[in-house]
């Protein structure tokens, strides 16, 4: 686990009462996490959007991780 890295889909982003995606960062607590890659990603589950763009992210995030030998670190916006 300490070398994974995190990707959190924030879905229902189109639904008027939606939870934003800064709103879900602090109710999970990533901003507290110093030691691993993370990236939230806002998305409308019913429409794709936001999908592809945050599975490109995980894609060259673990591309990236890997050439590093799995020493970068740090949040994602
Ligand atoms: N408008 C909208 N509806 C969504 C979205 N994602 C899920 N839903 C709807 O929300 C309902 C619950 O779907 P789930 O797949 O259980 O989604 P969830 O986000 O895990 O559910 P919650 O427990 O409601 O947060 C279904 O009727 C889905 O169609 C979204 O991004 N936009």
């Amino acid at each position: 686990m300490l070398n994974s890295v995190i990707l959190v889909f924030a879905n229902k982003q189109d639904m008027r009462s939606y939870v934003s995606p800064l709103e879900v960062c602090e109710g999970l607590g990533l901003l507290d996490l110093k030691n691993r890659k993370w990236h939230i990603q806002g998305t409308c589950a019913l429409q794709g959007d936001g999908l592809y763009e945050g599975l490109d992210w995980l894609s060259s995030t673990l591309t990236e991780v890997r050439a590093a030998g799995y020493s970068s670190v740090g949040p994602s916006f």
